[in-house]
């Protein structure tokens, strides 16, 4: 085993797995709520780098359990990389478009101002700032809109949706670039051997699937490529409430990651075809 992966169930975490050399801890293995089991499980397996899939990712949810989700969101991850630190070994934590407050239409860069809309977001800010605290050979790598054939995500709510429904009203407001799990996954084992060579490359860098696209245009593309009969009304965010608010702009520069690892952002219409052939849907 050289990778140990925090994660075992997610979209991240199980596209992860396809790799050799990856050891997944699932929560019976390592409860990110117990930040020094996790700290401890680093120091039982000595990897040669540790990346860390969990998360607390119900958006709506942490609105109402923030101290849970900074337990899981921040203060694991700080005792991951700080144990790291103390070993010597590079650390990979994944973040989000959701650190933003969504303002303009500029894509967002690494180091641009942040400002959380809801708890989710401020969780992983704060997670963020401790690992970034803890010192080391680090990348924090901010994605958005993720999906894949496994978990749950947008993709397979919209799927499901339209097996009952003829039409459904989706934001079109709010742009991003969906990103496929199975590209993250790629990206964080090259950036984990980057920095076991490289430790000068640590920061932040963004990842996300290109084209940028509403999700009412996301949900479209879904149900053309699906075959799917359902129609798709653009609305305004303001007639979709949810507990979380959400960024309007979640568009992510990425440039800084292409140019240092080499890695160019995923086309996601490829991979969504890819995702819906491994969900047994023709395309
Ligand atoms: N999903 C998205 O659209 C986006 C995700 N991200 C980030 O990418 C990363 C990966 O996300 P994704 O793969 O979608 O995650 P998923 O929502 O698919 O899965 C979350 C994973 O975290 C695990 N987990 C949650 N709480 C705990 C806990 N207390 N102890 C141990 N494990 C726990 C879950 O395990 P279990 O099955 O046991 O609950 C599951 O394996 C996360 O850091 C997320 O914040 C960033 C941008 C967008
Ligand atoms: C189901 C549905 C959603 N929507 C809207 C609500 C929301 O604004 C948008 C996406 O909804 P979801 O709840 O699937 O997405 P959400 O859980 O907010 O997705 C986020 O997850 C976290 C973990 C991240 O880090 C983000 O990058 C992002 O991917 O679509 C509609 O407009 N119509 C619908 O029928």
């Amino acid at each position: 085993m050289s990778v140990l992966v925090f994660g075992k169930t997610g979209q991240v975490a199980t596209e992860l797995q396809r790799h050799p050399g990856v050891l997944a801890l699932g929560r019976d293995a390592a409860d990110l709520s117990d930040a020094q089991a996790c700290a401890a499980a680093i120091r039982a397996h000595r990897p040669r780098a540790v990346i860390n899939a969990a998360a607390y990712t119900a958006v709506d949810r942490a609105e109402s359990d923030e101290a849970h989700a900074l337990r899981v969101n921040a203060g694991a991850p700080a005792a991951m990389a700080r144990e790291c630190a103390a070993l010597g070994l590079p650390f990979v934590t994944i973040s989000t478009d959701y650190v933003f407050d969504g303002a303009g239409t500029d894509p967002f860069a690494p180091d641009a101002p942040t400002g959380p809309l809801g708890a989710y977001g401020r969780s992983k800010l704060a997670g963020e700032e401790a690992v970034r605290a803890a010192g080391g050979a680090q990348a924090i790598l901010r994605t958005s809109w993720v999906f894949s054939a496994h978990g749950a995500n947008f993709v397979k709510t919209m799927l499901r949706l339209s097996e009952t429904r003829d039409s459904l009203t989706v934001v079109a407001d709010q742009i991003g670039g969906p990103t496929p799990a199975r590209a993250i996954a790629g990206a964080c084992l090259t950036i984990a051997a980057h920095l076991g060579r490289d430790p000068g490359a640590s920061g932040t860098y963004h990842f996300a699937g290109t084209p940028d696209v509403s999700w009412a245009d996301f949900a479209r593309e879904i149900f053309a490529r699906a075959g799917r009969a359902t129609t798709v009304t653009p609305i305004p965010t303001a007639d979709y409430p949810t507990p979380a608010r959400r960024p309007a702009n979640s568009r992510l520069d990425c440039r800084t990651t292409e140019a240092v690892f080499g890695i160019a952002r995923p086309d996601w219409r490829q991979a969504l075809t890819q995702t819906l052939t491994e969900l047994d849907i023709p395309t």
